[in-house]
């Protein structure tokens, strides 16, 4: 996506860099003066615990890593209420946005290994940083080839067992970490269905259990549904050894009710694994996620995958424009909110990046007590408006000013 602004200069860059800076955070802050920054950032990321977030003292041994591989390392601090009858509960989280290794015109295997390759190393640096629990980006060990409508990318497709889960088993057990791994799954004991699923691979590298998809996209170039169907796996909230997670993938963080079952459910974190484009979704990307955390009393963790990648055979879009073969640029800008409001600086736009932050689990229930959501919700009227909706003859609550019908003299 190449835009000019009005001068006629490039203002999204080839490389998806914004005016050549990483990020809308990285504008400002090179732009502005400080105190004026301190404002800014004040209104756009919020305050915690009345104070901006802190950054977290990043290891010596992640930074290297960073350093010699290129990617963005960026760590904050998300601080709780000090409670005289319960111990803080602080975990550190890891989140991984990357670009694929390969062209996708090479052979699958290939192109798979290389992402491993790259995967183990910002995998080593959120193990060495000390996260614990990390999530990586929907569908991470293939290219977001859905686009095409080719089933040849189906091969991608893994049991839950598969070769992925068994490399990032034993990155578990090593690092003591719960790692989630959103993939395509091909289920063999249903007929080599495939869906589109998150394994949650505990911290001794055992699987606990999976989420699948629930809400799959038809939008722009999105054409999921030739690939995978609705998930039925319900709204399931993994209790780990560091606090109970959610997994809520890319298109499902449109639907307020799934954030709010997983909500409901007892969630603490809610990851949100995506592929999203800037042209599609860009606006939306800060605001959806950072709601869901503030309705829910919940901390979200947003990933979205980065870089344009072009497939071998040309593509429509079904809206009349030439044909094309890629997707549009994969923004990157994984960030975490929380239920206070607040939320971090987003990775780069454009490069892979490991975003690690630490945060207290007892924020979320201070919130439940400071807003009473849960309290003030009116549960019993929704669900009465749903189950009336969902039949066949509802009809819409609407009151028409009569004068609207009513024929002038
Ligand atoms: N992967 C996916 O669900 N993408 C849909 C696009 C979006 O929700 O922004």
């Amino acid at each position: 996506m190449d835009k000019k602004n009005e001068n006629g200069e490039e203002s999204v860059n080839k490389d998806g860099s914004i005016c050549g800076y990483d990020s809308l955070h990285t504008i400002l802050s090179a732009n502005l003066k400080p105190h004026i920054y301190q404002e800014v950032s004040r209104l756009l990321h919020g305050l915690n615990c009345g104070k901006p977030l802190e950054l977290v003292a990043l290891s010596a041994n992640g930074k290297a890593l960073s350093f010699e591989h290129d990617f963005d390392l960026q760590g904050f601090c998300f601080r709780a209420d000090k409670e005289f009858l319960r111990e803080p509960r602080v975990v550190r989280v890891g989140l991984i946005q990357n670009s694929i290794v390969l062209p996708t015109t090479l052979h699958f295997l290939d192109q798979k290994k290389a992402i491993f390759q790259k995967l183990k190393l910002l995998i080593d640096a959120a193990g060495v940083s000390g996260v614990n629990i990390l999530c990586l980006q929907e569908a991470w060990t293939m290219p977001f080839a859905f686009c095409t409508r080719e089933k040849r990318w189906c091969e991608f497709a893994e049991p839950v067992d598969g070769e992925s889960t068994q490399f990032l088993q034993e990155l578990a057990r090593k690092y003591n970490m719960v790692i989630i791994s959103p993939i395509l799954e091909r289920d063999v004991n249903h007929g080599d269905t495939i869906w589109n699923t998150a394994i949650i691979i505990g911290n001794h590298g055992n699987i606990i259990g999976k989420h699948r998809k629930n809400h799959i996209p038809r939008v722009g170039d999105f054409n999921e549904s030739t690939y995978y169907m609705e998930g039925n796996t319900g709204h399931p909230v993994f209790e780990t050894a560091f606090g109970k997670i959610a997994v809520n993938i890319c298109y499902g963080r449109h639907h307020p009710l799934n954030w709010l079952a997983f909500g409901l459910n007892g969630a603490e974190i809610v990851f949100n694994p995506s592929a999203t484009v800037g042209e599609l979704s860009e606006p939306m990307w800060p605001i959806e996620a950072r709601n869901a955390a503030i309705a829910n009393s919940y901390f979200v963790g947003s990933i979205n995958r980065v870089g344009t990648e072009v497939f071998p055979n040309p593509f429509t879009s079904g809206d009349g424009k030439p044909q094309h073969k890629d997707f549009g640029h994969f923004y990157g800008s994984s960030h975490f909110s929380a239920p206070d409001g607040s939320c971090t600086p987003s990775l780069s736009r454009f490069r892979d990046g490991l975003l690690i932050s630490d945060m207290d689990l007892n924020l979320c229930r201070q919130l439940k007590d400071k807003w009473g959501f849960r309290m003030t919700a009116r549960y019993e009227l929704y669900a009465e408006m749903l189950a009336n909706y969902s039949k066949a003859d509802y009809e819409p609550q609407v009151i028409s000013d009569p004068l609207l019908h009513k024929k002038s003299p």
